[in-house]
C-alpha cells in the first residue's frame, strides 16, 4: 500500500516527520541522549576556546554524523523488529552493522575531538599549574 495508506498521518510539512523522529529517538534511546550531552560539551568547549572556522566545520561535521548515523540505527533496529523480533541471522547482521556504522561515527568524532580540543585543554592546564 506504500505510503498512501488511510492510517498514515498527512504531514503539511516535510520536516513534521523528520522533527517527530528526531524526538522520539530522544525519548527511546539512551545512548542518543548521552550523544546530545556529549555535543553540547562540546560546543560549549568551542565558545570556551573560540575555535577557528575550520575547527568549528569539523566538529559540527563529527556532531551531525554521530547524531545521523544514531538515527539510521534506530531506523534499522525499529524496522528488523517489525518482522516479528524472533531470532534471525539476517536481523542480527543488519542491527550489527548499523550499531557499527555508529561506532565508526563516533571514533571519528572522538579522534577529531582530541585533535581539536586536547593541545587546547593542555595547554589551559599547563598555564594554571605554573
Ligand atoms: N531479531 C534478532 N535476531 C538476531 N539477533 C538479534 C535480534 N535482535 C537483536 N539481535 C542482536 O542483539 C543485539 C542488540 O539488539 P537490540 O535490538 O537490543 O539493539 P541495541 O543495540 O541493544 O540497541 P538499543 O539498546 O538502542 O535497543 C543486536 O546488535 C543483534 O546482535
Amino acid at each position: 500500500m506504500g505510503s498512501k495508506g488511510k492510517n498514515i498521518p498527512k504531514y503539511r510539512t516535510p520536516f513534521r516527520p523528520a522533527l517527530e523522529g528526531v524526538w522520539q529517538t530522544i525519548r527511546r534511546e539512551r545512548n542518543f541522549r548521552f550523544h546530545l550531552f556529549a555535543a553540547f560539551c562540546a560546543v560549549l568547549l568551542g565558545f570556551f576556546f573560540s575555535l577557528s572556522k575550520a575547527e568549528w566545520i569539523a566538529v559540527l561535521f563529527s556532531i551531525f554524523g554521530v547524531f545521523s548515523m544514531e538515527l539510521m540505527n534506530t531506523a534499522v533496529e525499529r524496522t528488523v523488529d517489525l518482522a516479528d523480533g524472533r531470532y534471525h541471522p539476517l536481523a542480527k547482521q543488519a542491527k550489527d552493522a548499523a550499531a557499527a556504522a555508529v561506532l565508526m561515527a563516533a571514533v571519528l568524532a572522538a579522534i577529531i575531538g582530541c585533535i581539536v580540543f586536547l593541545p587546547k585543554l593542555l595547554h589551559l592546564f599547563e598555564g594554571a599549574a605554573f
